[in-house]
């Protein structure tokens, strides 16, 4: 039996409400608004603090297990396979077989949970669409409560949006493309939910009302019985799968729904992760629908795990591409993996966008992603990412004319011969050089993704480039890197060292840069000089950073006391 609320007794319907109407033990601090309410049920918000409290301690125990493994690494040890789950990784055992509704992902479309970009998504002609509360958005209460809003409205077809200023409406075509969502990652809080006197964990927050809300619609209208979907992002280590396998399995319980009805797709996008992936697939057997490649993470986590490891910097940013030997053995080890386990191994995101004003650099930008997308179907991906409507067509073709009528390639491109990839083809060091503009690219980069984060802004275009927290977190933790090992800036032939005085020069003169590309009037009003100095510090700071927008959050966290008039 399908229990639409779960079998919580219905909410008798306020007449006035000038605050929300929580359950015991939970306190919502965020603003209050009519539409908000309708996401934060008591029966709502409830499920939410079930979910908190029967895992907090397991997620208290991830993150000191996350702790110890970075102490080690710090001391000096290398991640690799566990031979203590040998039986895992030999064991001839395959997940449930991927939903007959999305057996097809050829190309997924991604981007913030935005009404007018959802539904923009959804029209795209992409087969998949990730909503995403993680990498491309600020998570800033608004945009999080109107994203649910955002999203039920979409799961229940009635999503539209006019733009005044173009005299433009929005609304969804007969064929759209499924939906995923990505809730955040493990670490980030929800500051304005408090639940037992802590801050909620921000991914039980985006999944509960989420699942809550959308559950039983999504299952009837888009998912043929399954669903909802969803992208995990960030993980480290089967046992934080293991935990979201429990999250499903009690949500699937509670709602009365089929073990096994919701599924979900996990990014490989930590180093430490990539030595786990048929343990996370293990765990999450019954809920799998494959692995993704979350290649600007990975890098970020490439440096973030060695970030004690002088002997392993990063050349550029920009030469950090899918060719260098880690890249490419962690693609093709986690197609092998998913193929072999029966589900969907999917590609990732090229950054290039469409470049508007200029169709010759167009041509340049879209040949780069053409080409990416290529290299992944050739190697056997059955789907990929794309940032940006004017992308799909392209990416579809290519995938299309290797794959035919295909849906997807999980039994026929098996890719025997990557299962042999080693520890040490993981690890290889990255080849390339350092460079003054390498630095430079960082600093204007970091300065202007934090501002536009700070400002609501999850993902914006810098430079013809897609940026995300995700390529943010790249920019930052390698100048880090650079300046905690004074390291020479190899590639400019002057023997240039990266320290203190001459980043501070950097950033003066990048800052100058971009008051110059934004103009005065947006440089004043925006937070330009705030990030600068969050960016800054965070750059200098004497030891890492675990996440930049951790730091970052504090300054987008905005309590609303109870009964104060901005409730009312
Ligand atoms: C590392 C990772 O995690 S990757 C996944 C996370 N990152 C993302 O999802 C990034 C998604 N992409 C984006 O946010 C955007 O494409 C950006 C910020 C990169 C570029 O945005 P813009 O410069 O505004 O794009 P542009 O002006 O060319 O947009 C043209 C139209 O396409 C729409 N559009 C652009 N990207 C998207 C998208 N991803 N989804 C839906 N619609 C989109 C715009 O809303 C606009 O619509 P309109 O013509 O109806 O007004
Ligand atoms: O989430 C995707 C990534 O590349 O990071
Ligand atoms: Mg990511």
């Amino acid at each position: 039996m399908d229990l639409g609320n779960f079998g919580y007794p219905t909410a008798t319907e306020k007449t006035t409400v000038s605050y929300y109407d929580v359950p015991e033990g939970v306190d919502v601090r965020g603003r209050y608004d009519q539409e908000f309410a309708k996401i934060l049920t008591k029966d709502a918000l409830m499920f939410v603090a079930e979910l908190q409290r029967e895992f907090r301690n397991h997620i208290k125990y991830a993150f000191e297990c996350r702790k110890e493994a970075k102490r080690r690494y710090n001391e000096g040890a290398l991640p690799g396979f566990d031979a203590a789950t040998k039986y895992i990784q030999e064991g001839d055992w395959v997940c449930a077989a991927p939903p007959p509704a999305i057996a097809d992902r050829k190309v997924e479309i991604t981007g913030p949970v935005e009404r007018k970009m959802i539904i923009n998504a959804l029209n795209s002609g992409a087969k998949v669409f990730m909503a995403d509360f993680e990498d491309a958005v600020s998570p800033s209460w608004e945009n999080l409560m109107r994203g649910q809003v955002n999203l039920k409205d979409a799961v229940e077809r009635r999503i539209s949006f006019h733009d005044k200023a173009r005299n433009r409406s929005y609304k969804l075509n007969d064929q759209t493309a499924k939906l995923f969502v990505r809730p955040r990652g493990w670490h980030l809080p929800e500051g304005h939910i408090l639940i037992d006197g802590e801050p909620a964990t921000g991914c039980l927050v985006d999944f509960g009302l989420y699942f809550y809300h959308n559950h039983a619609t999504f299952r009837r209208t888009q998912g043929a019985g399954f669903g909802p979907f969803f992208y995990l992002p960030k993980m480290e280590h089967s046992r934080e799968a293991k935990i979201w396998n429990s999250v499903f399995e009690r949500a699937e319980e509670k709602a009365g729904i089929e073990r096994g009805s919701i599924r979900a797709t996990v990014l490989i996008e930590t180093l430490p992760a990539v030595f786990q992936m048929n343990e996370i697939l293990y765990e999450l057997r019954d809920h799998s629908v494959g692995l993704n490649c979350g290649r600007w993470d990975y890098i970020f986590s490439y440096v973030k795990t060695f970030q004690a490891h002088p002997d392993r910097l990063l050349p550029d940013r920009v030469q950090v591409g899918m060719a260098q030997h880690f890249m490419k053995s962690y693609s093709d080890l986690l197609i092998n993996t998913c193929h072999r386990r029966g589900v969907h191994a999917m590609g990732g995101m090229a950054a290039q966008i469409p470049i508007r004003d200029d169709p010759v650099a167009n041509e340049a930008a879209l040949e780069l992603v053409r080409k990416d997308k290529l290299r992944e179907v050739k190697a056997g991906h059955d789907g990929t990412w794309a940032a940006h409507p004017g992308l799909i067509q392209d990416c579809m073709k290519v995938f299309n004319n290797h794959m035919g009528n295909e849906p997807n390639q999980i039994h026929t491109k098996k890719r025997e011969d990557a299962a042999n990839i080693t520890e040490e083809d993981l690890l290889q060091r990255p080849v390339g050089v350092r460079t003054m503009e390498g630095l430079r690219l960082n600093t204007r980069v970091g300065i202007q993704y934090v501002a536009a984060w700070l400002t609501g802004s999850g993902s914006v275009p810098l430079y013809n480039l897609m940026e995300d927290a995700a390529t943010a977190e790249i920019s930052r933790v390698q100048n880090w890197q650079w300046l905690k090992y004074e390291v020479e800036l190899n590639g400019d032939g002057l023997g240039v060292r990266v320290n203190k005085e001459l980043f501070g020069r950097v950033v003066e003169e990048e800052m100058a840069r971009i008051e110059r590309e934004v103009g005065k009037d947006k440089f004043s009003k925006r937070m330009y000089k705030e990030a600068c100095k969050i960016f800054t510090r965070q750059c200098t700071a004497s030891t890492l950073d675990d996440f930049l927008t951790l730091d970052a959050y504090n300054y987008i966290v905005v309590h609303h006391p109870r009964g104060s008039p901005s409730r009312l």
